[in-house]
């Protein structure tokens, strides 16, 4: 199973193809358009922290600039890395008005972020470099439009039957998920990587305390009742201490009895470990390894 990271908000962070030579990495969320369009016609916004150049296009928040990252998008692929677009974050303003707003962000997405050469009429922030999907990170402001965005860009996909194409997203751990639950019992995911931190009534450190109130079995029933009852769930992590807020951290020996736990439990629904985030797992060194090196050997057991 796999270790799914998010880059792009870490301190300090390194350039991207610093983690996709880590071989404990399969999937890379990169985040995030943290702006969405209020109206059709409208461009989203970006934010990569340190990433780009600062220069936008004219009159958006849409970073144009991205150097490295459109630098190592190839690098990544050619490492076997699962490179995400994460839309949303803990800084976005989220709201999608309408239908009709919802698609149209779903096309600027895929015109812009997918495969080149279809409509120049939007931008290519990354150039000719392709996503191999998106993520949703939504994380305020309800669930509305974003199960019609997920259909619209299933549509799009669709339209390129040889190659593979994911959608996924990061709910919070509390059910139902006012942002996501709506898209994830009407529109198909891949990938559901649950928030199981930062929410005391249901993060991963019940399991330690053993007080039941770690919802996993829950969630596996919601995905197995969903549009797509073989999306993938994967536990979602702090990488450090400081990656979450404080007590939300659990190391690697406590992380290993509920990680063996529901992996075997559920070994079809089980898809592996997300991680907040990438440098946060880098700067956190255990015994010579990094953070998401001890949960790639974990999935390994
Ligand atoms: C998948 N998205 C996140 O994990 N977001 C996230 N962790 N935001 C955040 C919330 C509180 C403190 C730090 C980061």
């Amino acid at each position: 199973s796999n270790v799914a990271v998010y880059y792009g908000q870490g301190a300090y962070q390194p350039r991207l193809s610093h983690f996709c030579q880590e071989t404990s990495l399969d999937i890379i969320n990169i985040g995030f358009i943290n702006v969405f369009p209020k109206a059709v016609g409208d461009w989203p916004g970006s934010n990569f922290g340190n990433q780009c150049d600062g220069n936008v296009y004219e009159d958006t928040e849409l970073l144009s600039g991205c150097h490295q990252i459109i630098d190592d998008i190839p690098i990544c692929k050619e490492l076997g890395k699962t490179v995400m677009l994460s839309l949303g974050g803990e800084t976005a303003y989220e709201d999608i008005p309408n239908d009709e707003v919802a698609e149209w962000f779903a096309d600027f997405l895929w015109y812009s972020f997918g495969p080149p050469g279809q409509n120049d009429t939007f931008p290519r922030p990354f150039l000719d470099n392709q996503v191999d999907g998106f993520d949703f990170d939504i994380e305020h402001n309800g669930g509305n439009g974003y199960a019609t965005m997920i259909k619209r860009l299933r549509s799009h996909y669709a339209d390129f039957p040889d190659e593979t194409f994911y959608i996924s997203g990061a709910p919070q751990c509390q059910l139902p998920d006012l942002q996501l639950s709506d898209a994830i019992a009407n529109s198909d995911f891949d990938f559901i990587w649950v928030q199981w931190y930062n929410t005391g009534s249901c993060s991963a450190t019940n399991f330690l305390e053993g007080n039941g109130d770690f919802n996993f079995v829950e969630w596996a029933a919601k995905i197995q009742a969903s549009a797509n009852p073989d999306a993938k769930l994967f536990i979602g992590l702090p990488a450090s201490e400081k990656a979450a807020v404080d007590g939300f951290y659990m190391s690697p020996e406590e992380v290993y009895p509920l990680v063996d736990f529901y992996m075997n439990l559920y070994p079809d629904t089980f898809g592996g470990i997300m991680l907040w985030e990438a440098t946060a797992s880098d700067n956190n060194t255990i015994d010579g390894h990094n953070y998401a090196q001890h949960m790639k050997h974990i999935l390994r057991e």
